[in-house]
């Protein structure tokens, strides 16, 4: 039995058809079991020797899985497929295709022999694309029974299922993929976040010329648990450093070399003092250096090693310094009576000549 006659032009609006079947990126797949399992069944079912599922794609047609055919895919031209899914709300069923000479011929072998019997279900979009067709062939003219014709139906609506299961596990994974790019430009957002933050915070609390603290970091000193556990637990020592005539410095040999003596000064500090020390440009040539867990003794030590570091700093002239230190107590407040004792001696370092390190009441160095 067949409708030949009554078959309507192609369909006229090929490139949505293409577009459906497109969205489910399964031409030109690997050969899949559910599939394959779909036309034994109907190999079966129909009791012949060839059976398909054919998806026409632009002018060819490609068989996801197939039975008893010599090829994988044939020029759409010569698809009887291409025919069926012109009428997409019914079996196509061509009984001798001797009989039907204004029908394609095709050139493929059905178990070795030309094609004689064709019957072809469409397979549908949900919004009613003809994709392709679940078909069964045979090499000699035949018919199919009510049954079989029910069960090709039933197997092509169970192809359906699994091409929108297909489509379906796409999306869950475009959509997993758009989630985790999501995530990933939060995370990076985030991070930015953070390090501007870090940045304004070092900017905030770093001297720019320097790199080292500035004031207003050493104002939040007696916020900051660790450092305040550190100094009320054992004896420290503050220093404060002064540079020499450091107007002659920037008179003499201008403002930037008088910037590059005091990163200078930075550099001879940094390079002397151990984790855990504090050291802060405190004003302009002004700096400083608090000695966690440190006695005089061992204070006065690490202020030569400054000193002597600074006199041989890689500079175009000499450039001196005047330290003064004070021991701070444990049991006491770092704060100003120790700061005025640095001070002291700082003032007496200066009036006894500069170029010294200075601690409390006695000069130790010049
Ligand atoms: N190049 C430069 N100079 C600075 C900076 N901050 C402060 N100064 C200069 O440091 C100089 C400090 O001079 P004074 O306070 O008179 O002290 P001094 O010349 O070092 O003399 P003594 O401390 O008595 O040895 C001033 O000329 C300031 O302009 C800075 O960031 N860069």
């Amino acid at each position: 039995m067949s409708a030949l006659r009554s078959l309507p032009p192609p369909t006229s609006d090929e490139a949505r058809r293409q577009a459906a079947l497109d969205a489910y990126a399964v031409v030109d797949s690997v050969p899949e079991q559910p599939y394959d399992d779909i036309v034994r069944l109907a190999v079966t079912l129909c009791d012949v020797p060839a059976a398909a599922i054919s998806l026409i794609d632009h002018d060819r047609q490609w068989f996801k899985a197939q039975i008893g055919l010599d090829v994988r895919e044939t020029a759409r031209s010569e698809a009887i497929c291409d025919r069926a899914i012109r009428q997409p709300d019914r079996m196509l069923v061509v009984e001798d295709l001797h009989e039907h000479p204004e029908l394609p011929q095709p050139a493929m072998r059905v178990d070795g022999d030309a094609l004689r019997f064709y019957a072809g279900v469409p397979l549908l979009s949900p919004d009613g694309q003809p994709l392709g067709v679940v078909c069964v062939l045979d090499n000699k003219p035949r018919t199919l029974t009510e049954a079989q014709r029910e069960g090709l139906e039933v197997l092509a609506r169970q192809t359906q299922h699994l091409l929108e299961l297909r489509r379906y596990a796409m999306e869950q994974r475009r959509l997993l993929t758009e989630r985790e790019a999501f995530a990933q430009r939060l995370e990076d957002a985030r991070a930015d976040l953070q390090r501007r933050h870090d940045l304004l915070e070092h900017r905030a609390t770093h001297d720019a010329l320097t790199g080292l603290l500035n004031r207003s970091a050493l104002a939040q000193l007696r916020d900051n648990a660790e450092a305040m556990r550190s100094l009320q637990q054992a004896p420290y020592t503050l220093m404060l450093l002064d540079v020499d005539h450091f107007k002659d410095v920037n008179d003499r040999h201008g403002h930037l070399l008088g910037d590059r003596a005091l990163r200078a000064v930075a550099d001879a500090v940094n390079a002397s003092i151990r984790e855990g020390d504090i050291a802060v440009r405190y004003g302009g040539e002004e700096f400083l250096i608090l000695l966690p867990d440190t006695r005089l003794a061992q204070a006065v030590q690490v202020a030569e090693r400054i000193r002597q570091r600074i006199a041989v700093a890689p500079l175009p002239f000499t450039l001196t310094v005047s330290m003064g230190l004070a021991a701070g107590e444990p049991t006491r407040d770092w704060s100003e009576q120790v700061f005025d004792r640095a001070d002291q001696a700082l003032y007496r370092a200066k009036a006894t000549g500069r170029n010294r390190v200075v601690v409390d009441d006695t000069p130790l160095h010049g």
